[in-house]
């Protein structure tokens, strides 16, 4: 029996076991309940500590491994006051159900995504002129089954949608199809048109699928009416949901819903516990809801990993036989093998997972490699080094990595690339705006030619250590004049949302010598923000103005998410560490389009690959 928690809370934050903020939780219980039971204390540290490693819950099991000596945790748990069960006490801070021990807001927030899902899943039936559609959008001679097209089917049967699936397996392509075929629906007979919103946790992610899904909708066989009533402008959730200073609370919820009858999320992988219950709360109850996004990638930063719940179970499908009749009714597709009569929960027909990818074909290492990480076999993905010329594996040591940062290999470019073409590019002198515009964006389309990831900031393999390496490798080089402060050819990235300069936390921007209107030059930071249309314009910002940036050689894996680069690197540190997964891995792996070059020993892909994370978290439970 622990007599005083203080002390053990001291040590074990001496000790590094929790921090500080785990602490002050434990000590706030004693101030709201003076009585409190020490075990309580020390249960809430851990949990407090759980959630700053993403989970949203703690099981009481981990809790037994940790403090074998606090007896059976049900028992002390559940006879304080500051903990709860479900129906008890709304004012108790704690909160325990099945097996779990949960901060509140959590638990709250948890149960309400649940239920608003479980809702939705009920509203809206599937149009009878729905197989007909298509059979005109989806080509016959696809390949079977065709997943795209029941990806459409079943999203386009209810209110609740997932479609997962990895690089360029046509999520997009999907969900502009899918927009096409419900507005199509809507608009026959003299209908209204559907009021369709598109959202991404970034506004990198946003730009990214704004630019495909234009692209997509030109090619869309569909009528031109049709055509004209889907959006391509591309929102951030933050936007859509209208934040406000200050505050954790939007502008839009229950009381004030969103104006709209569709809503489509891309990279949902990178929305957390609380953003989808903000989201969901907002939605009219009516509305559709489509979720797409990689279940493989990195969780968000924050608590929870609600797509990766939600997909939990879409390898092998879980769909019942009435699913499996209704697909082959309305789409002719076979889904026999992913059907499982025994074990088919009502979550699972909503999901659907795209397999097939058209970016990596056989011949594609990144495709691969990828797909050997995802599986765990890090002998697979060894064996993709030797097999294929797209990846490669560099060598790990600070100077090579530099080297390779900034001269590529072969084809693939690195940063030289991207500093040669700003000076040979560069607009004569009395340029016009539009020339220095396009000057600006093609530096920021060559800046993506390359991106150096690591798994973290900090440590001499972090970002900052090989920010500092390679500026001063481009500065040997002349191929910048200065390693700290503004330069030309210096890539910033934002920290921090910036609503007043309509810039997002994570946009990428590149310094350049530009006009400044008055005869002279001036240092301005270019930047791609979207226009009012949907379309893309370059904005150049004057470098004081800018808060919060960081130069960006180096970006870590999950600053990277929503981002792609034609030569991706990654670098990881030589000794094991707790931030090396098997997701962080594959989303630096994905984020590269044509080169992928590895600058890790291949122990630690190995180590990495074997580490597979699991959040704590109770949202499938609810769902199955
Ligand atoms: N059914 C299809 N028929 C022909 N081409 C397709 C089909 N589906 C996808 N493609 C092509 O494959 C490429 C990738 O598709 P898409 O952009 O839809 O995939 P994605 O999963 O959204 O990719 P990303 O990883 O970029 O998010 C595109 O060039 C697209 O035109």
């Amino acid at each position: 029996m622990i007599a005083d928690s203080a002390v053990w809370l001291d040590q074990a934050l001496a000790e590094g076991r929790i921090a500080a903020v785990d602490r002050a939780f434990a000590r706030f219980l004693r101030e709201l309940d003076p009585g409190v039971d020490p075990r309580v204390q020390i249960a809430a540290a851990w949990l407090s500590h759980e959630l700053g490693e993403g989970h949203i819950c703690m099981p009481l099991e981990t809790l037994r491994e940790r403090e074998p000596d606090l007896g059976d945790p049900i028992s002390f748990l559940s006879a304080s006051k500051v903990v709860a069960d479900p129906s008890g006490d709304p004012a108790a801070p704690l909160v325990m159900e099945h097996g779990m021990l949960y901060m509140r807001r959590f638990w709250r927030d948890e149960a309400r995504v649940a239920q608003a899902i479980q809702e939705r899943m009920g509203v809206h039936e599937a149009d009878a002129g729905l197989g007909a559609e298509l059979a005109r959008l989806f080509p016959a001679d696809a390949l079977h089954p065709d997943w795209q097209k029941i990806a459409c089917a079943l999203a386009a049967r209810s209110g609740f949608a997932v479609i997962t699936g990895g690089p360029g397996t046509g999520k997009t392509t999907t969900v502009v199809r899918l927009l096409g075929l419900l507005q199509t629906l809507a608009l026959r007979d003299g209908g209204s048109r559907l009021r369709i919103r598109l959202a991404a946790p970034t506004g990198k992610a946003a730009a990214r699928l704004n630019a495909s899904i234009a692209a997509q909708v030109a090619q869309l066989q569909v009528d031109p009416s049709v055509k004209q009533a889907i959006p391509a402008e591309v929102t951030t959730l933050h936007r859509l949901l209208g934040t406000r200073p200050d505050s954790r609370a939007f502008r839009h919820n229950a009381e004030n819903p969103l104006h709209l009858d569709v809503l489509v999320i891309d990279e949902a992988s990178m929305i957390d516990l609380e953003m989808m219950a903000a989201t969901l709360e907002a939605l009219p109850p009516d509305a559709r809801l489509v979720l797409l996004g990689d279940k493989d990638q990195l969780s968000s930063v924050e608590a929870g990993a609600v797509l990766g719940d939600l997909c939990a179970r879409a390898d092998a499908g879980h769909y019942a036989p009435s699913t499996r009749d209704w697909v082959q009714a309305v789409c002719g597709e076979d889904v026999t093998p992913w059907t499982n009569g025994d074990d088919a929960a009502a979550l699972d027909q909503h999901v659907a997972m795209l397999r097939f990818s058209r970016r990596f074909g056989s011949d594609s290492g990144i495709g691969a490699l990828a797909a050997a990480i995802n599986e765990g076999d890090a002998t697979r993905a060894r064996s993709a080094f030797d097999m294929f010329d797209d990846v490669v594996l560099g060598t790990p040591t600070p100077t090579a990595i530099a080297k390779l940062a900034i001269e590529g290999r072969d084809d693939a470019p690195g940063y030289r690339h991207y500093l040669d073409w700003i000076e040979r590019e560069r607009p004569p002198v009395g340029a016009d705006d539009a020339a220095v515009a396009a000057w600006g964006r093609g530096a920021l389309r060559a800046y993506a030619g390359f991106q150096l990831l690591c798994a973290t900031r900090l440590g001499d393999h972090g970002v900052l250590a090989q920010n500092a390496r390679i500026a001063q490798g481009l500065l040997d080089r002349g191929l910048i004049e200065a390693t700290g402060g503004w330069y030309e050819g210096r890539p910033v990235m934002l920290t921090r949302n910036d609503y007043a300069l309509g810039l997002m936390n994570g946009d990428v921007g590149v310094t350049l010598w530009v006009p400044d209107g008055q005869g002279g030059m001036a240092l301005r930071v270019a930047f791609a923000v979207m226009d009012e249309h949907g379309g893309e314009r370059i904005r150049f910002v004057v470098p004081s103005r800018l808060a919060a940036i960081e130069t960006v050689y180096a970006m870590t894996v999950h600053k990277a998410q929503g981002s792609e680069f034609e030569h991706t690197a990654l670098a990881l540190p030589p000794d094991a560490s707790p931030v090396l997964t098997r997701e962080l891995v594959y989303t630096g792996v994905t984020r590269a389009r044509r080169w992928f070059t590895l600058l890790a020993g291949t122990d630690i892909l190995g180590y990495a690959v074997q580490r597979k994370t699991k959040r704590a978290s109770g949202l499938l439970r609810r769902l199955l």
